[in-house]
């Protein structure tokens, strides 16, 4: 995770449209002190959980279409977590390799009980084939194997999920460099370790390594923080709702940003306390706040990163 720490460092030193405010951090530390409110993973209890290799190809196929939900005002990720997880208990063999080769839209829309297309529905079912192909030719079919075959380490099963999908690639080209931000590959190591709380197919010896995910809440929460200041021209595109092109430099600072941000409380944290926190738990706590703020406004996008 080293590339996502230091080419968002890079944006971050380069950015025009969005800055961090080094005392916005600073007031932000002072008032947390050093316990970050603790938010356990899946606070909304809408996951599903066997304990065993089907929640591991659960949080794969969840973390396949974790993105852009914002086009259809009504859904968001929990109808999501939770479509995907009524599927499953309804039938265990829903998400097995040769089934996710040969889903169309209707059919995965149908799955969610969603009553209409879904945002990015022709992308959504190409990547749910994708990633059936990639398991069956190289895992057996079973995300499990995936993650056996990374020895604990978080790093490399980021590195192996965007070497084997496509899909999982999240990168983009600013003022010339290549920014990897790996928003859905990283959240899939910090989902296994949320869910099997650090043991099984959640053990990771370097879990401290991965960055916060890099998608359209947190930024918003990191602003309303003070921590990250827009310029002028971003806040009205935002406020009016008007698209940001993906691969622009607005979204990429925004993005960009919102990583060196929170590296930078941790460091602080550190500092100030003594105590490693990791972005992991700094990420589900500002997402946390942000999800349950109905007036946040964040910026749009349409990507199948985030
Ligand atoms: N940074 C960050 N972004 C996250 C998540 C999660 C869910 N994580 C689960 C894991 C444990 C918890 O208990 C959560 O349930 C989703 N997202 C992103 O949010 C956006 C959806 O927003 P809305 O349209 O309002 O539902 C979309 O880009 C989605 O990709 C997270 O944890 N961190």
């Amino acid at each position: 995770m080293d590339e996502v720490r230091a080419t968002s460092a890079w944006v971050a030193a380069r950015s025009s449209h969005v800055t961090i405010d080094h005392s916005g951090i600073e007031k932000v530390v002072e008032t947390v002190k050093t316990s970050i409110p603790k938010v356990e993973w899946d606070f909304e209890g809408i996951h599903y959980f066997d304990d065993g290799p089907l929640t591991v190809q659960y949080l794969f196929v969840l973390d396949t279409l974790n993105f852009c939900f914002w086009p259809d005002k009504d859904l968001n990720y929990d109808d999501l977590a939770s479509g995907l997880k009524e599927a499953l208990q309804n039938d265990k063999s829903v998400f097995d390799a040769d089934r996710l080769q040969k889903y169309a839209g209707p059919e995965l829309r149908k799955l969610l009980k969603w009553p209409r297309p879904l945002p990015l529905e022709d992308e959504r079912v190409r990547l749910l084939r994708e990633v059936g192909l990639e398991l069956e030719k190289n895992f057996e079919g079973k995300a499990s194997n995936l993650v056996d075959s990374c020895g604990k380490s978080a790093e490399k099963l980021v590195t192996l999920v965007t070497r084997h999908f496509p899909g999982f690639r999240d990168h983009s080209v600013y003022k010339g460099h290549q920014v990897f931000l790996y928003k859905r590959a990283q959240i899939f190591a910090a989902d296994l370790w949320g869910a099997f709380k650090g043991k099984g197919y959640g053990e990771f010896n370097d879990i401290g390594e991965i960055t916060i995910f890099a998608d359209y809440i947190v930024p918003a929460v990191l602003r309303q923080l003070g921590v990250l200041k827009y310029s002028a021209a971003l806040a009205a595109t935002i406020e009016a709702n008007v698209e940001i092109g993906s691969g622009s430099e607005e979204e990429v600072e925004l993005r960009a940003c919102s990583v060196c941000a929170v590296e930078k409380m941790r460091e602080l944290i550190l500092k100030k306390s003594g105590k490693q926190v990791l972005s992991v738990e700094l990420d589900i706590w500002l997402w946390s706040v942000g999800v349950q703020c109905p007036s946040l406004q964040h910026h749009r996008t349409l990507s199948i990163y985030y």
